[in-house]
């Protein structure tokens, strides 16, 4: 699944985000690499032990655990705390597909990515390239959104970053182990959880087939969840 979370982040939690990290000290980006990803990357990070991205990261976090269309497509189980990022003067990140088990530093806290997250902090037009282009089963996708906006993908695809030519691309970047691990039964729930939303609103919450659908959204996620 590739999901678009618009307005994940409003602009006021934007400008506070960039004023945090903006201030603080990049690094090469490398630090976060596999041996194979290493080759392909070129772009600045925060540290992940950095106070300005433990802080920007914890406001991502909050506003993820506001979103109820993140909820409901990703069904997090872990997340990893989110990192920063930034390309400009020509850097990329070539394709690749991301490590399967994330480890924080220090803590040892370890998370399989299921998915992937980008949360734009820039707005497009203050750069050029910088496309988060993914390789799905329907074709590649090309995905560059406005701030506050995030996109979710399975970490097992193929994707770069385009080269940014001008301006500066920041962003947010983390994966998270998902409760249902297999992406094709969690599209099925995400599908089936609008449809009950949406039959919900019109029928109501005590129409007895919206209860019946509702037990089987729950029956399924019985079924599939790990904790
Ligand atoms: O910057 C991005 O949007 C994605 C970065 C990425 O693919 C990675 O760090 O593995
Ligand atoms: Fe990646």
């Amino acid at each position: 699944m590739l999901i678009a979370i618009p307005d994940l982040i409003d602009a006021a939690g934007v400008a506070a985000i960039r004023a945090l990290i903006d201030g603080a000290e990049w690094v090469d980006g490398n630090v976060t690499s596999g041996p194979q990803s290493a080759l392909a990357k070129r772009n600045l990070q925060l540290p992940e032990e950095a106070q300005a991205a433990k802080q920007a990261g914890q406001m991502v976090l909050d506003a993820l655990g506001r979103s109820p269309l993140f909820i409901a497509a990703a069904l997090p189980l872990k997340i990893f705390p989110p990192l920063f990022n930034s390309y400009a003067g020509g850097q990329a990140f070539g394709v690749h597909v991301d490590n399967a088990v994330r480890i924080q530093a220090g803590t040892g806290f370890r998370v399989r990515s299921d998915l992937s997250i980008t949360v734009f902090l820039e707005q497009p037009d203050a750069y050029d390239g910088g496309e988060l282009t993914i390789e799905t089963n329907f074709g590649v996708q090309s995905v560059k959104l406005p701030a506050g906006h995030a996109v979710l993908y399975p970490s097992s695809s193929l994707h770069r970053v385009e080269p940014v030519t001008r301006g500066r691309r920041v962003a947010s970047f983390f994966w998270l182990q998902s409760m249902v691990r297999d992406d094709a039964a969690r599209q099925i729930l995400f599908d089936l959880d609008r449809s009950v939303q949406e039959l919900g609103g019109t029928l109501g919450q005590q129409h007895g087939e919206v209860i019946r659908l509702t037990g089987i959204y729950h029956n399924l996620l019985r079924r599939w969840a790990e904790s």
